[in-house]
């Protein structure tokens, strides 16, 4: 590689989907790293889940569902069109590409799911039958553990559309991760925020993931070791131990998105204290596990310790109708 590739001085050069979300999250790295002093430049890239989000997608007969919103995004790292990715962490598969590497982890937002509604302030007040829109098995389950009785819509699309579809009145509420409304400042209407135990967030729920190439699979050392050392500040160490524990315990259950786990790390008093939750899809049966591990455990052993509990307790078994329903 040239020396004009290996300039310091070149921009560091951003990833990102185009979503208002993506943009927000990408920019807001963006202005961390200039503030530290870098150039740096964004780049937005259209993937195969934005091109499904439009009306009249055709899904490809090939098309897994795995990595929809990082397929194009991790083609332009691997052929250094861009430096950094910038993803929400919980919708990237448990296990990268050996290409890829999580290089920082910055300190992590809100994890909780919210209510999104206004005239019935929580789930428990929604009337009989009442129309929740999402499509995430993870929610669908978790909500109808709590209230058998509501129904879903097929609400997708980024957090305007789907707010828009409220208001429309497709649905009586939504449910939402709290860190994309934050973000957004699209708070208005979010009455409650779940607690963990009650309706478990996503594994690594909150969290962003700023990934780059694997040192092994540098295209410039000098330049990839420049890039990965300009973003080591923003790594934050407890939040990565918390999202690596989440995603250990997904991992050990088979998991990816579309499976009806719930997980949850956090540091309180001292200690870390975990909780996790597997639901099967009709809501009927939850195993749940709540566990802590003195503040100098490893994250790899809580989160297999995690997902044991829950597999002792008959998790596979709820999961079980997921798996062969492919
Ligand atoms: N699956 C889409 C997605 N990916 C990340 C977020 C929100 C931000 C986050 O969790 O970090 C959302 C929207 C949602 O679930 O409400």
């Amino acid at each position: 590689m040239s020396s004009e590739h290996n300039n310091p001085r070149n921009p560091i050069r951003i990833g990102s989907r185009g979503s208002q979300l993506a943009l927000w999250q990408a920019n807001h790295i963006l202005y961390a790293l200039r503030d530290a002093g870098y150039h740096v430049e964004l780049e937005i890239i259209r993937t195969t889940g934005d091109r499904m989000q439009q009306p009249g997608f055709v899904p490809p007969p090939n098309l897994d569902g795995k990595g929809i919103f990082i397929k194009e995004i991790e083609e332009a790292l691997e052929e250094g069109r861009i430096d950094l990715a910038v993803h929400s962490l919980k919708d990237l598969p448990t296990k990268l590409a050996p290409q890829f590497t999580l290089a920082a982890i910055p300190k992590r937002a809100d994890a909780r799911d919210v209510w999104v509604c206004e005239p019935y302030w929580a789930l428990h007040t929604l009337p009989t039958g009442g129309r929740i829109g999402t499509t995430s098995p993870r929610r669908r389950a978790q909500i109808l553990a709590l209230r058998p009785d509501v129904t879903f819509v097929e609400v997708r699309g980024n957090i305007d559309t789907r707010l828009r579809k409220l208001e429309q009145g497709q649905c009586d509420a939504l449910v939402l991760a709290a860190a994309g409304l934050d973000r957004l400042k699209r708070t208005e209407s979010v009455h409650q925020r779940f607690s963990p135990c009650e309706l478990c967030p996503a594994p690594g729920q909150g969290a962003l993931a700023l990934e780059t190439r694997s040192p092994e699979h540098a295209i410039d050392e000098d330049r990839d070791t420049y890039i990965r050392n300009a973003i080591a500040f923003l790594e934050h160490p407890y939040t990565r131990f918390a999202i690596d524990a989440e995603r250990t315990t997904l991992d050990a259950l088979g998991g990816g998105c579309s499976l009806p786990i719930g997980a949850h790390c956090f540091h309180e008093e001292g200690k870390w204290k975990m909780v996790a939750q597997v639901v099967s899809p009709d809501g009927e049966s939850m195993v749940q596990v709540e566990t802590e591990a003195t503040n100098d455990a490893n994250p790899i052993a809580l989160g297999n310790c995690v997902a044991d509990d829950l597999k002792s307790k008959g998790a596979l078994d709820l999961l079980n109708p997921v798996f062969s329903a492919d």
